[in-house]
């Protein structure tokens, strides 16, 4: 892998800390997450062996409001990835200006070799691991890669008993029949295709006129293709750990993703009505908008200068190196960053969140309005900047959240 995500996300931070000038003591503080947690799940599987798996809750700040982030199942997170994973949130947060801090989750793990009884018994366990330090006030787990609102369900379920009262507000993205909010499955994607409608008003293109490839048909590429086709874009290519999907004519998206949920496939394997293409294929098509939405690294110092589209939007964390960034600056690739561009998913957990504390439930067209005029805020702040200073949008994103998290920093005297 290109860049540990880690590395990665502090010398981010180091530009935009650079750039305000800001003093030394507040980098130090910054590249430090405040809380790790590492805990050790044992689990009986069903064949009655026992696993013990690594997992990992991470709170990057709190400095604007209670850790917010998703927990990830996958075989290669460690530590470095939380940490980086949990600092994003903090930007992110801080980007689309809600009141929420910076703290992720994962679990080292293969999921996709777990049954549901060993998933709902790991999910179990490892909320019982890190059960002193999430809460509604304190930090605020949803979901992210592999992991699905039946197992925010389980954690709902082990901290409620836990405490002795339900408490749904400890955790979002759960389903909506227990306190989850309309709209927050389809938020991420719905965000992305969103933020890069916006790019495309300020820049005179065209739906119609505009070509898309999605990296990734996961919950973030899914709703990202949907989206963006409901606003007349063409999607021209997606793709999953099988492999990449093209078709120039574009895709039948809901066919593609019937095919997934059918349980004989879940994955677009043996998908007929497109050209197979590799992964690295799929990101050097020519295109208008290339949207990574699987994981971190794909756009680095090796295939950067390759790229033949006019603009990224970053679905996924930390898809495009620092190194890489720098290349699509100079060849005039814009690069809507992830901070920006995939806060469609917080902003409604945060919804959720709001709505289990006061008991009171929005309709879709609410929690999509509301969403909606988060992102468009967000969104212009990041331009006028990017076009005043003439920087790119990732270091105007980071000038505005860096510099709201160094304000709460300071009002608060964090470290007097
Ligand atoms: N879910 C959310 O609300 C949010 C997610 N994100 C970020 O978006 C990204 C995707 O998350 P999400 O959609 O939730 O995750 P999912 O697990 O739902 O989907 C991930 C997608 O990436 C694909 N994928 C995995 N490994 C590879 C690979 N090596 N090459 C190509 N594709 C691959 C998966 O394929 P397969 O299913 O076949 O394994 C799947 O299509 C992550 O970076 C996540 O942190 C950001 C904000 C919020
Ligand atoms: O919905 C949330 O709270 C966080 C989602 C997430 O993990 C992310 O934005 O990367």
């Amino acid at each position: 892998m290109t860049g540990n995500p880690w590395e990665n996300a502090l010398k981010q931070l180091r530009n935009a800390c650079d750039y305000l000038d800001l003093n030394k003591d507040l980098y130090e503080y910054l590249s430090h997450p405040q809380r790790i947690v590492i805990v050790n799940c044992p689990v009986k599987m069903d064949d009655g062996s026992l696993k013990v798996f690594e997992g990992f809750r991470i709170l990057h700040s709190n400095a604007r409001g209670p850790g917010k982030g998703g927990i990830r199942y996958a075989q290669n997170v460690d530590m470095d990835e939380v940490k980086a994973l949990s600092m994003w949130m903090t930007w992110k947060c801080a980007t689309v200006g809600i009141p929420l801090g910076g703290a992720k989750g994962g679990v080292t793990c293969n999921p996709h070799e777990m049954s549901q009884n060993e998933l709902e018994r790991l999910t179990r366990r490892f909320t019982q691991g890190i059960i002193n330090v999430i809460g509604p006030e304190i930090d605020i787990p949803a979901p992210d890669m592999n992991t699905t609102p039946q197992m925010m369900a389980w954690i709902m379920d082990v901290y409620s008993m836990a405490k002795g009262a339900t408490i749904s507000g400890v955790v979002t993205g759960k389903p909506v029949e227990i306190g989850g909010s309309l709209g927050r499955t389809q938020a991420t994607g719905h965000g992305v295709a969103y933020v890069a409608d916006q790019y495309a008003k300020n820049h005179d293109m065209k739906p119609e006129d505009c070509s898309v490839v999605v990296q990734g048909f996961g919950n973030v590429g899914q709703y990202t293709c949907t989206t963006l086709k409901s606003y007349g874009y063409k999607i021209i290519a997606t793709s999953d750990i099988s492999g990449g999907y093209y078709n120039p004519d574009g895709l039948d998206i809901d066919e593609m993703f019937a095919y997934i949920n059918d349980p004989e496939h879940r994955t677009l394997e043996g998908y007929t009505k497109a050209k197979k293409i590799s992964n690295k294929e799929l990101l050097e098509l020519k295109c208008d908008f290339l949207c990574p939405c699987a994981l971190e690294n794909q756009i680095t110092i090796e295939n950067a200068s390759k790229l033949n589209c006019k603009v990224i939007v970053e679905g996924a964390n930390g898809p495009t190196t620092p190194e890489a960034d720098e290349i699509l600056n100079k060849n005039g690739i814009d690069v809507v960053p992830d901070v920006l561009a995939n806060a469609g998913g917080v902003t409604v957990s945060y919804f959720e969140w709001i709505q289990d504390r006061q008991g009171l439930f929005w309709d879709l067209d609410e929690v999509n309005k509301q969403l909606e005029t988060i992102l468009k805020r967000a969104f212009d702040a990041i331009r006028d900047l990017k076009n005043e200073k003439k920087i790119s949008y990732r270091l105007a994103a980071y000038l505005i959240a860096v510099q709201r998290v160094a304000k709460a920093v300071e009002l608060r005297g964090i470290y007097p």
